[in-house]
């Protein structure tokens, strides 16, 4: 599946703007990964609250009629089953008065010829009929059963695309298993619930008053005995759907919650293994289990009871009947015929009745799922959003003007605070500073992924926040320290930013990145299958493949934070080499805490506490009695690869 894996990306690395910037998953706190940003319209907090209960939990006419509207594109289709529906159902009312009709014919009629004659004729009669019914009922099925199948596709499209372009802080909050159950398990409710759902409460409708109608016309004083028991039914269906609306949207969280374990930690088992935690591991999936156990258990044991009562219903039914049309019978005033068709039509409604009581519930079943889906459709995508769309050219300075930013989770931490930077166009600029000082969030800014409180961003004289998105992003490439690999073949993977590019193009990437050795050494080269997340490679080679696959797209500025971290200096050295070249007259802006790969920038920004600190190349800042200095001097003391701070 591959939107499972997508998922995974935006949200698991997603907390830290994923798609990105992968290195801060290792780093010390999963600092922008756990924060969740509060979201400025209304509407996007109620998509966004945690376990988003609306307060109104009840049938409203919207969530119907939204709930409907799913269908409407299979109209044609859904209107033929119904036609056909009625078809099967006309046949299948017809089968307890053509028996009634058989037991007279063969309880009156005189002579034994005659009989047969007239069993002959009618059975025939009835068989052609029957005939009828069954084709009906087919065709009723798949006109249904596709549509169900259509519409959960369209739903799903529908919603993962509302997903994937949700803002940043959506996935810092959200979790993948969730959303795959959103998916999958929520969207099939819904889709059922509206289609064959639909089909099987008319099927019940049609039978009840079809039944109803033909007890009526049987015996009007024997029905009233029969129906007697309706409207204790019907009540007792009201409640029961309510109670199964609200307890759906409980067990379906609570299987998402469940989802959510499961993925996660099958995702990280080198985690779960270092740690020995596997029998943990199964311990806390169980208890995520055993909740939604409890609430299934709920649900099943109102079910029963809700359930009993109607058979109870039914079996009063038929026994009143029974009472009433013996007495009947023996006063001539219903012939055995009679009788007979009565009690079939009785049963056919008591059955009937349950199918509405199940129609009710499921589609209450439905619009429980439905609730947390239409939500995520409701809340704003980020391009939705933007207003302006300038596409400027980027290769400029880039300019942070008095930027104040904090993480909506954090309100009163400042990250950014009224923060002054010039990166210079056309040249390589390094950032460093302490763990947490800032850096990352820097770039997050830079790729629009958050906004800042305050302050205005300039890049070559454009207010970034006018900037067309998408534009932006496509020219600007990022590699994270542990960047994410998709689980298809190296060139695909490279491709993956440029879509259209030839082989030779993708050879010089990888190239460029120093990976074409290693690349063609593997026995199946370009198409070699890196394994979900690039498991199959090591921390090096994903690098140097996510390298390739940000120089692929040949952009006017590129990021790499940490993303030489796990290569020896020596191919580092390489690396910086050719970027030198291919980079030529671009920026790039590092973000590296290895004083090999700070020599190599053109120009150093030293961060601290949200600041800059001080600014130079390396030659001016080791001379001065600075923060760099003294970050490099602890670094120079400590082993060479060492962090500036634990
Ligand atoms: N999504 C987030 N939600 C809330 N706070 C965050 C989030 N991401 C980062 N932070 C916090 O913002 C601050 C700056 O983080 P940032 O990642 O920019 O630092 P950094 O300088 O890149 O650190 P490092 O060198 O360790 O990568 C940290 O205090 C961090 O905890």
């Amino acid at each position: 599946m591959h939107y499972a894996l997508y998922l995974q990306n935006m949200t698991r690395l997603g907390s830290t703007f994923r798609l990105f910037k992968g290195s801060f998953m290792n780093k010390s706190s999963l600092k922008l990964g756990q924060s969740i940003r509060r979201l400025s319209s209304e509407e996007t907090k109620k998509a966004l609250k945690p376990n988003g209960t609306k307060k109104n939990a009840q049938l409203s006419k919207s969530d119907l009629s939204r709930l409907f509207s799913l269908a409407k594109p299979e109209r044609a289709r859904l209107i033929s089953a119904i036609g056909l529906l009625f078809i099967s159902s006309g046949v299948t009312l017809a089968v307890p008065y053509g028996i009634g009709r058989v037991l007279d014919i063969i309880y009156t009629t005189q002579t034994e010829e005659e009989r047969q004659k007239r069993l002959n004729e009618f059975c025939g009669l009835l068989l052609g009929i029957f005939i009828i019914g069954a084709v009906g009922n087919i065709g009723r099925f798949y006109l249904m059963q596709s549509s169900a199948q259509r519409i959960a596709k369209r739903f799903r499209e529908r919603i993962y695309s509302a997903i994937v372009n949700q803002k940043m802080e959506f996935f810092d909050k959200r979790k993948t298993g969730e959303l795959i159950n959103r998916l999958s398990a929520d969207t099939q409710l819904v889709s059922y619930s509206v289609t064959m759902n639909i089909s099987d409460g008319l099927r019940s409708l049609c039978s009840i008053v079809g039944g109803v109608g033909m007890m009526l016309w049987t015996s009007a004083q024997l029905s009233l005995v029969g129906l007697s028991i309706v409207p204790a039914v019907a009540i007792g269906s009201i409640m029961y759907g309510r109670f199964l609306k609200k307890m759906t949207k409980k067990v379906q969280d609570a299987l998402a919650e469940s989802t959510h374990v499961a993925e996660e930690r099958l995702s990280n088992m080198i985690t779960v293994k270092s740690f020995a935690k596997e029998s943990d591991e199964v311990v806390r999936y169980s208890d995520k289990l055993q909740q939604v156990l409890k609430l299934q258990l709920k649900e099943t044991s109102m079910s029963a009871a809700f359930w009993g009562f109607t058979g109870l219903s039914g079996n009063v039914i038929v026994l009143s009947v029974f009472y009433y049309g013996g007495i009947m019978m023996s006063t001539s005033s219903l012939t055995m015929g009679d009788l007979s068709s009565f009690l079939l039509y009785a049963a056919y409604v008591g059955v009937a009745l349950g199918g509405l009581s199940s129609f009710y519930s499921e589609l209450m079943r439905g619009t429980g799922a439905s609730q947390r889906l239409f939500q995520l459709l409701d809340s704003k995508g980020e391009k939705e959003t933007e207003t302006k769309s300038s596409r400027p050219v980027l290769l400029g300075d880039l300019k942070f003007e008095n930027v104040t930013f904090h993480y909506s989770s954090r309100p009163d931490a400042n990250v950014l605070n009224n923060m002054n930077l010039v990166l210079r166009a056309g040249i390589s600029t390094a950032l460093v500073g302490p763990s947490g000082c800032g850096k990352s969030s820097i770039v997050a800014l830079l790729l629009k992924l958050y906004t800042p409180e305050s302050g205005l961003i300039n890049l070559n004289g454009h207010n970034l926040s006018d900037m067309d998105t998408d534009y932006l992003r496509e020219n600007i490439s990022y590699v994270p320290q542990e960047p994410t690999l998709f689980s298809m073949s190296v060139e695909e993977n490279i491709k993956y930013g440029k879509p259209n590019a030839t082989e030779e193009e993708v050879k010089e990437a990888l190239e460029n990145a120093c990976a074409l050795n290693f690349v063609n050494a593997f026995p199946d080269g370009l198409q070699t299958l890196v394994g979900e997340r690039g498991a199959q490679l090591s921390g090096g080679q994903k690098q140097r493949i996510a390298l390739a696959r940000a120089l692929i797209k040949k952009p006017d500025i590129l990021i790499l934070d940490e993303a030489t971290s796990a290569l020896d200096t020596h191919s580092e050295q390489r690396v910086h080499d050719n970027l030198r070249k291919i980079m030529k007259n671009k920026t790039v802006i590092t973000i590296a805490h290895r004083l090999s790969t700070i020599k190599q920038a053109d120009n150093i920004v030293v961060l601290e506490k949200g600041k800059v600190a001080e600014e130079g190349s390396f030659h001016e800042l080791i001379r001065s009695n600075g923060l760099f200095k003294d970050l490099t001097q602890r670094q120079m003391n400590r082993e060479t690869h060492t962090n500036y701070e634990d």
